[in-house]
C-alpha cells in the first residue's frame, strides 16, 4: 500500500542494441541488415516492489532485454522498426497479466548499402548520418500509438534564404538580409493514424518506405528545384511548408512535428586600426557556429482530424 500517496511507476530496459541480418540471395537484392537501439518501458502492476520487499510481480528488466533478442530471432521475415516495436509491445501486454501498457522506442543506426563500380553490393554497408526513429505504445486493449521520426537530418543551402521585416526595438542589432546561408539539423516526428492493432495495414504498406518518402519530401521542400531553389523568408516559413507538404502528400500521416535549429553562419568582417578592411564580407567567408543557435519548432495537424 502506498498510504496516502498516489504512486505510478514504470520500468524497462534502455539501449538494448540488436542487429539482424536477413540473408537473401544476391539476385534477390542481397542481404538486408539493421542495427537498432531498443528501449522498452512497461506500465506494470508491481507496486509492492516499490513499497515493500515483494518483487513477485516484476518482469525483470533482464528478461525484457532477453525478449528483444528472442523476438529478433523469431522475425525470419523482414520487419520494419515500427512492426518490430508493435511485436514487442503486444508480447509484453498479452503475456503478462500485470502489464497494462508497453512503450517501445527504437533508433536505427543508419547502415546503407554501398555500391561498388556503380552496382549495389550484396552484403556491404557503410554508415550514413540521419537516423530513423520510432516510438510505439501498445495497451492491453490493443489500442495503439505509432510515432515515427527522423533525427540528425543536416541540411544547408548557400543562398535563397533571407530574414527581413522582423520587429525592431532597442535590443535589435541584426541587419536585414536577403542573402544568407541557412543550415539546420532537422528533428521530425509524425503520427500514423492506426489506433488499434486491428487497424494496422497489411504488408503492402511499408513503414520503412514511408520514412524514405517523408525524408525526401522534407529535403525537396527545403531545397526547391535543383537549378534555382526556392527563396526562404524565414526558417519558420520553410518549416511550415515542409510540414504542410508531408501532410498533403501522405494521407496516412495524422500530424507532424518539426524542430529546426537555425545553425548560424556569421559573416566574417575583420579589421583594425593597423589593418582596416583586412577581411571584408562579400557573401563569401563565414564563421560557422552552433552555439548559440536559434530554435524553431512547430506541430502541424489536420484541422478536421476525424479523431
Ligand atoms: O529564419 C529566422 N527566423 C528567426 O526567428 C530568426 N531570428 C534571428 O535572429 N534570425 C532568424 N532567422
Amino acid at each position: 500500500m502506498a498510504g496516502h500517496f498516489d504512486l505510478q511507476g514504470r520500468h524497462g530496459k534502455s539501449r538494448v542494441r540488436v542487429s539482424r541480418v536477413w540473408r537473401r540471395p544476391a539476385d534477390a537484392g542481397g542481404h538486408l541488415f539493421v542495427e537498432w537501439s531498443v528501449a522498452v518501458s512497461v506500465v506494470s502492476d508491481c507496486l509492492p516492489s516499490y513499497t515493500s520487499d515483494d518483487n513477485s510481480a516484476i518482469v525483470a528488466t533482464d528478461s525484457i532485454k532477453n525478449t528483444v533478442y528472442v523476438k529478433a530471432k523469431e522475425c525470419t521475415e523482414v520487419v520494419s522498426m515500427e512492426e518490430f516495436a508493435v511485436i514487442l509491445g503486444r508480447h509484453f501486454t498479452s503475456l503478462y497479466p500485470q502489464v497494462s501498457e508497453a512503450a517501445v522506442t527504437i533508433v536505427e543506426r543508419p547502415w546503407e548499402r554501398v555500391a561498388v563500380d556503380g552496382k549495389p553490393h550484396s552484403h556491404g554497408f557503410k554508415l550514413g548520418s540521419e537516423k530513423h526513429t520510432t516510438e510505439v505504445t501498445v495497451k492491453k486493449s490493443g489500442s495503439l500509438l505509432i510515432n515515427s521520426g527522423i533525427q540528425g537530418y543536416s541540411l544547408l543551402k548557400t543562398t535563397q534564404s533571407g530574414f527581413e521585416g522582423f520587429m525592431r526595438d532597442r535590443y535589435t542589432l541584426l541587419p536585414e538580409t536577403r542573402e544568407r546561408i541557412v543550415a539546420t539539423e532537422v528533428t521530425a516526428w509524425w503520427r500514423y493514424p492506426f489506433e488499434h492493432i486491428s487497424q494496422l495495414p497489411s504488408k503492402p504498406f511499408c513503414f520503412t518506405q514511408r520514412y524514405q518518402d517523408v525524408k525526401k519530401v522534407l529535403a525537396d521542400t527545403f531545397f526547391g528545384p535543383s537549378d534555382v531553389g526556392v527563396y526562404s523568408p524565414s526558417v519558420q516559413n520553410t518549416l511550415y511548408l515542409m510540414a504542410r507538404e508531408v501532410l498533403t502528400r501522405f494521407p496516412d500521416i495524422a500530424s507532424v512535428q518539426l524542430r529546426m535549429p537555425n545553425l548560424h553562419f556569421l559573416p566574417v568582417n575583420l579589421g583594425g586600426k593597423e589593418n582596416p578592411g583586412l577581411v571584408k564580407f562579400a557573401d563569401d567567408v563565414y564563421m560557422p557556429t552552433d552555439e548559440p543557435h536559434g530554435t524553431i519548432e512547430a506541430t502541424l495537424s489536420r484541422a478536421n482530424s476525424k479523431l
